[in-house]
C-alpha cells in the first residue's frame, strides 16, 4: 500500500489521483485473483457495460472486498491526520491577535485572524459566537462592506439568547448605510453594478423554474425536448433553476460558499463540526447541514477523492436512501413511458433523468465501480445500510445509474457568473475550463444540444439561468449548447464529440444541414474556398470539394507562430513599446491572412487599433476597428454585443479623429460618431430585457467610455456590465 500514499502526494487534483490509483490497483487486483476470475474480471471491466454485473463480482470477491477496506482506511486515517478540529483555546489565540490588530487598525489581519477564530470555535457557545459575529461585523462596517456587515449582524442576532436592541439598532444603521452606498454607486455607474438580478421563474405548473412560454414535448428521436409555447423574444428567461444537487471541487472548499457557491470574499460562517468547509451566511450553512452534510461531514476526507461518486452521495442522502430504493423500483419500468404527465421537484424527477447510455472506456469504469463500493462502506459508516441488508448490492447498482446520470445531465459550476464564453456571446476557438463545481438541475436537464442553439447559460452561483440569444417561434425547440457550436467546430468534430461524451448522433439543424464553420476555416491552396480542418487531421474544401490537401501539421505550426506574436507584442504593448508591439502585430497579421475570420484576427485589429490611437493616428485605428467590425458581424452576427461594442470604439475614435481638424470635416467626423453611436445603441437595446450587457476582455480599455454613453444616450437599463 505505499505505493499509494506516494500518488497521494503526487497529485492534487484528488479525482485524478482517484483515477490514477485505480488503474494501479486493477493490475494490483487482477494478480491476486484466481485465473478463473481474472479472466471473468477482464471480460466484465474491458467489454461489457457498467452495471449490476460488475457491483456483484466485485462485492462478492473477497479479495477486492480487502483492498476496497485497505484503501478506505488508508484515507480515513489520511483525513483524520490531516484534519484540524474545533479547538477552544486556539481559536481564543487567535481572537486575541485579532482584537489587537483591530487596535492597530490592521484591519485586513483583524478580519483574517476573526475568520481563523470563528473557524476554530464551537459553535454551541450560542453568546460567544453572537459576540465575535458583532467584532468582525464593526470592522466590516469601517472596511465599508455593508453587505458582509449586515450578513454577520443578523447571525450575530440569530445566534444571540437575549435581545440586544444595540445589535437592532446597529443593523438599523449598516442597512441605511447599504442603501446609501448601492444608490451611490448607481450614481456612478448605473443600476445593478455586476448583478444579475433574477428570481426563479415559478409561473410554469409543469416545469418548475421554466418560463411559462415553454413546455416540455417528446420526439422517439432525441426523448423529452423543450419548446416554445408562444412566441419568445430575443434576451427572455426561460429558465432560472437552483441546482438539485450542487458538488463544490474540493481545491474549492476554501474559496466558495460549500452549499450555495457564491464567492467567499471577506468573511465566512463555519461548518457547526468540521474545519474544511465554509459557508456565506448561517443560513446555508444550516440547510447544508440537514440535506446531506450532517452525514457526510465526518468523512468528507475520504469523499472527496471520489468525485462522481461524492455526488452520486449526496443525491442519495438528499432523496433518503429508502426513498431511493423505493422510488428507483417502481421508475425503472417507468422511463419508457416519456413524457411524464407531472414534472415534480423531487427525487422522481431526478430518478426519471435521462442516463448516459455509452460504454465508460477500461479502466475508468473500473474507477467509478471502485467508488461506488468506496461510498456504500461509507454509507455503512454513517449506520444508513447495512451489508447484511437485502438492499445493499440495490444501492450500488442504483449509485451506478446515479453516476450515468450526473454524466449525462451535469453542469459545470464556473467561477465568475459572466466569465463563460456563451455569456459573452463569443464562440472561442480554446476552450477554458474555469469549473468550480458540478451541478445537477431537474428542469434545464430537459432541452436539447443544438450546434446552433437558440438560448445561452449563465450562471450565477449554482443558478442557472437560461436565456434566449435570438427570437424563437411559437413551436420551435428550445436548445442551449452541450458544448459544441457550428462556429467553433468542424461537422465531423462535432458529431465525434457529441458521440463520445454523451453517446448520441447529433441531430441538430445545424448537423442535418452539415453546417460547417466559414469563419473558422482555412484557405483552400487550390481555389482559396473555405477548408475545413478535422481534429483527425483529415481536411476538405467546401467550395472545390478537394480533400486533404494541406498539411494539419504545417498549418497548425504557422498558427501557432501567430500566437507566439500576439502573446510578444502584448508584452511590449504593456512596456508601452507601441511600435514594437505594432511591427509583431503586423507580421501575425500577415500569417493570419491565409486563414479566415478568427478570432485572433480580430483580436489582432483590436490591438492595432489600440497602437495607433495612442499614436494619434485616429485614422487608422478607425481602419482596424471597421475590420474587426466586419469580422465580428461574420462570425457573431450583425446585431451582436461584440459588435455594438466595437461601433462605439469607433464612435470614439470618431470623436477624437475630429478634434484634429477644423470646419466642416469636424461636422462630418461628429455626424459618424453619432451613426456608430445609435447603431451600436439599438443593438444593445435588443439585450436590454435579459439585463445583461457583457463587456468583453479585448474591450475593457474602454470601458468608462461606454460607461459614459450609455449614461449619456442609453435607456435606464442599458447600463449592466461586467469587466472580465
Ligand atoms: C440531457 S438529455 C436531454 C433530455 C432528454 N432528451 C430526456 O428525454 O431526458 C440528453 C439526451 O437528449 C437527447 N438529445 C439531446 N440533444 C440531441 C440532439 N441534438 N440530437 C439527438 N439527440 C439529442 C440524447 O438522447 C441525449 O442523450
Amino acid at each position: 500500500m505505499n505505493e499509494f500514499n506516494e500518488i497521494n502526494e503526487l497529485f492534487t487534483n484528488e479525482w485524478l489521483q482517484f483515477i490514477e490509483f485505480t488503474s494501479m490497483l486493477i493490475q494490483h487486483i487482477l494478480a491476486k485473483l484466481s485465473e478463473e476470475d481474472q479472466v471473468k474480471m477482464r471480460q466484465l471491466f474491458e467489454s461489457s457495460k457498467l452495471g449490476k454485473e460488475q457491483i456483484d463480482f466485485m462485492l462478492s470477491n473477497a479479495i477486492i472486498d480487502e483492498e476496497v477496506q485497505a484503501y478506505f482506511e488508508i484515507c480515513m486515517n489520511t483525513s483524520k491526520a490531516h484534519g484540524a478540529k474545533k479547538d477552544l483555546k486556539q481559536a481564543f489565540k487567535q481572537l486575541t491577535i485579532a482584537k489587537e490588530h483591530d487596535l492597530n487598525l490592521n484591519l485586513n489581519e483583524a478580519i483574517v485572524h476573526y475568520n481563523k477564530g470563528i473557524l476554530l470555535l464551537d459553535l454551541n457557545s450560542k453568546e460567544l459566537l453572537s459576540k465575535i459575529l458583532t467584532e468582525r461585523a464593526k470592522i466590516l462596517e469601517q472596511l465599508r462592506e455593508y453587505e458582509e456587515c449586515l450578513i454577520d449582524i443578523e447571525d450575530a442576532i440569530k445566534f444571540s439568547c437575549k435581545t440586544y436592541p444595540d445589535l437592532d439598532q446597529f443593523k438599523k444603521d449598516i442597512t441605511e448605510k447599504l442603501i446609501g452606498y448601492n444608490l451611490k454607486l448607481r450614481e456612478e455607474f448605473g443600476p445593478q453594478r455586476n448583478r444579475l438580478n433574477i428570481c426563479a421563474l415559478t409561473e410554469n405548473k409543469q416545469l418548475p423554474s421554466a418560463s411559462s412560454l415553454v413546455k416540455m414535448n417528446y420526439s422517439p428521436d432525441k426523448g423529452r425536448f423543450i419548446q416554445a409555447q408562444a412566441d419568445i423574444p430575443k434576451g427572455t428567461i426561460v429558465f432560472a433553476e437552483e441546482a438539485y444537487v450542487k458538488w463544490l471541487k474540493p481545491s474549492q472548499y476554501e474559496k466558495f460558499c460549500y452549499f450555495c457557491i457564491k464567492k467567499i470574499t471577506l468573511r465566512f460562517f463555519p461548518c457547526r463540526n468540521c474545519t474544511n468547509v465554509r459557508f456565506c451566511c448561517s443560513n446555508c450553512e444550516e440547510e447544508a447541514w440537514n440535506k446531506y452534510h450532517s452525514n457526510e461531514c465526518n468523512y468528507l476526507g475520504v469523499l472527496k477523492y471520489f468525485s462522481y461518486g461524492h455526488i452520486a452521495a449526496q443525491c442519495l442522502l438528499i432523496a433518503g436512501i429508502e426513498n431511493v430504493i423505493e422510488i428507483e423500483k417502481q421508475t425503472h419500468a417507468e422511463l419508457s413511458k416519456w413524457p411524464k404527465k407531472e414534472f415534480k421537484q423531487d427525487y422522481h424527477t431526478f430518478a426519471s433523468l435521462c442516463a448516459f447510455d455509452g460504454d465508460w472506456p477500461y479502466p475508468y469504469n473500473f474507477t467509478m465501480c471502485f467508488a461506488v463500493l468506496l461510498v456504500l462502506r461509507l454509507l455503512e459508516k454513517m449506520n444508513l445500510i447495512t451489508k447484511q441488508s437485502e438492499d445493499y448490492s440495490t444501492i450500488g447498482y442504483i449509485m451506478i445509474k446515479l453516476i450515468s446520470k450526473i454524466n449525462l445531465n451535469c453542469y459545470s459550476i464556473l467561477n465568475s457568473k459572466f466569465r463563460h464564453l456563451e455569456a459573452l456571446n463569443v464562440v472561442s476557438h480554446k476552450e477554458t475550463n474555469d469549473g468550480i463545481g458540478t451541478a445537477i438541475y431537474l428542469s434545464a436537464s430537459l432541452p436539447s444540444h443544438s450546434c446552433d442553439p437558440n438560448c445561452m447559460k449563465i450562471r450565477n452561483g449554482s443558478m442557472l439561468i437560461l436565456t434566449s440569444t435570438r427570437k424563437v417561434k411559437t413551436g420551435e425547440e428550445i436548445t442551449i449548447t452541450y458544448r459544441p457550436h457550428f462556429k467553433n467546430r468542424s461537422f465531423k468534430d462535432r458529431q465525434h464529440y457529441l458521440y463520445e461524451n454523451y453517446s448520441f448522433k447529433c441531430k441538430c439543424n445545424a448537423c442535418e444541414n452539415v453546417w460547417e464553420n466559414i469563419g473558422y476555416s482555412f484557405k483552400c491552396p487550390n481555389c482559396e474556398g473555405p477548408l475545413i480542418l478535422n481534429s483527425d487531421k483529415t481536411n476538405y474544401c467546401v467550395e472545390c470539394s478537394a480533400a486533404n490537401v494541406i498539411s494539419y501539421d504545417d498549418v497548425i505550426k504557422q498558427y501557432e507562430e501567430s500566437e507566439r506574436l500576439i502573446r510578444e507584442s502584448k508584452k511590449l504593448f504593456a512596456q508601452n513599446k507601441i511600435d514594437e508591439s505594432k511591427e509583431l502585430l503586423l507580421k501575425a497579421n500577415q500569417i493570419l491572412c491565409s486563414f479566415y475570420s478568427h478570432n485572433d484576427q480580430i483580436a489582432i485589429d483590436y490591438l492595432l487599433a489600440r497602437c495607433c490611437e495612442l499614436q494619434k493616428n485616429y485614422r487608422e485605428a478607425l481602419k482596424y476597428a471597421k475590420q474587426v467590425i466586419k469580422k465580428q458581424e461574420n462570425i457573431f452576427g450583425k446585431s451582436s454585443l461584440e459588435v455594438a461594442n466595437t461601433l462605439l470604439l469607433c464612435s470614439l475614435l470618431c470623436d477624437r479623429y475630429k478634434k484634429t481638424f477644423g470646419g466642416i470635416f469636424q461636422r462630418q467626423k461628429r455626424q459618424e460618431a453619432k451613426l456608430f453611436r445609435e447603431k451600436a445603441l439599438n443593438i444593445f437595446k435588443c439585450f436590454s430585457k435579459s439585463e445583461i450587457r457583457v463587456v468583453s476582455a479585448d474591450f475593457s480599455h474602454y470601458l468608462p467610455y461606454v460607461i459614459h454613453i450609455l449614461r449619456k444616450y442609453g435607456d435606464e437599463y442599458s447600463l449592466n456590465y461586467c469587466k472580465v
